[in-house]
């Protein structure tokens, strides 16, 4: 299998699109250390992953991406556990305008930390031994999506962060990849955040644009983009790279060159 013996984290990856790309992981023979804020969700897949792969092959740990200090905690375990790090997903997100702080917290600043900290592990030139750093951005972080600004604002923050790490690792040695997805609207509890009015606040005037953005664009399901994150995984000439998961396919963005 592609990915026997190697071993990845990935943040978020109770429900949704992080359970989808754990499970694709799992799939093709790696193991997995499923990270979550929620920690009854994680304990119940860790449970069903148990029977389907064994319970040597994945580890829950609960895990908010925004505290620096349990980020760290479980990075160490999964490398106690596991033995190392190869492939590492920042997948966890919120979509929230009303607290938008928040917003930024997860999305943007769990993805640097969670890059960091994988990093401390992963780089070559601290005694690593290198391997593949896969953020989860949107396609909203290519494009302006109407309703929610700091959720776009995050996104493009991710878009930003993973092409200037792809470009810093290369040019430093590290020996770690850095690519992203950006994937159009997914069948998933975050969706329902996008039209919800509590979650809007201010803009929660345009639910309703937005559902019917999600009505011309589809809506995907999960594995979707999973097998997008297999690809890019798997093809190692990619680094920087931003995968676009639409409804008529996936391909990879052309950005303007300056
Ligand atoms: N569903 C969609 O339409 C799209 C989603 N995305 C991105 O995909 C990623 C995954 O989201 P979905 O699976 O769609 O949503 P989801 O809401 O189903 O899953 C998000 C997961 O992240 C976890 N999480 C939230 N805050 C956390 C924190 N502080 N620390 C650790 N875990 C935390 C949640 O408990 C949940 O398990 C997000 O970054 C999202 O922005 C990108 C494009 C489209
Ligand atoms: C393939 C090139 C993509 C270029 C960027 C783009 O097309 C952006 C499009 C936005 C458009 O301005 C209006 C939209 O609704 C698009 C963004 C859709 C975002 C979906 C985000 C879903 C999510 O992250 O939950």
């Amino acid at each position: 299998m592609a990915l026997e013996g190697r071993t990845a984290m990935v943040t978020g990856a109770a429900q949704g699109i992080g359970r989808s790309i754990s499970e694709i992981l799992l799939k093709n023979g790696a193991k997995v250390a499923l990270l979550d804020v929620a920690e009854a969700t994680g304990t119940t897949l860790k449970k069903s992953l148990d029977g389907q792969y064994g319970p040597e092959r994945t580890l829950f740990i609960p895990c908010d991406v925004q505290s620096q200090q349990q980020f760290k905690a479980a990075l160490q375990k999964a490398v106690e556990t596991f033995g190392h790090v190869d492939i590492f997903c920042n997948n966890a997100g919120i979509a929230n305008e009303n607290d938008w702080e928040k917003a930024v917290s997860v999305n943007l600043m769990g993805v640097v930390r969670g890059s960091y900290l994988a990093l401390e592990h992963m780089n070559k030139l601290s005694g690593g031994q290198g391997g593949v750093i896969i953020n989860i951005a949107s396609l909203a972080g290519l494009g302006p999506f109407p309703g929610a600004p700091v959720y776009t604002a995050t996104k493009h923050g991710v878009v930003g962060f993973t092409r200037s790490m792809a470009a810093t690792s290369k040019m430093s040695g590290y020996g770690v990849r850095f690519n992203m997805i950006c994937p159009t609207f997914v069948q998933t509890d975050i969706i329902n955040s996008l039209t919800c009015p509590a979650a809007l606040g201010q803009f929660a005037h345009l639910a309703d644009p937005t559902r019917k953005l999600m009505e011309q664009h589809g809506v995907l399901d999960v594995s979707r983009v999973s097998e997008g994150f297999l690809q890019l995984l798997l093809d190692e000439t990619k680094d920087g790279e931003a995968l676009v998961v639409v409804s008529k396919g996936s391909q990879y963005y052309t950005f303007p060159s300056l």
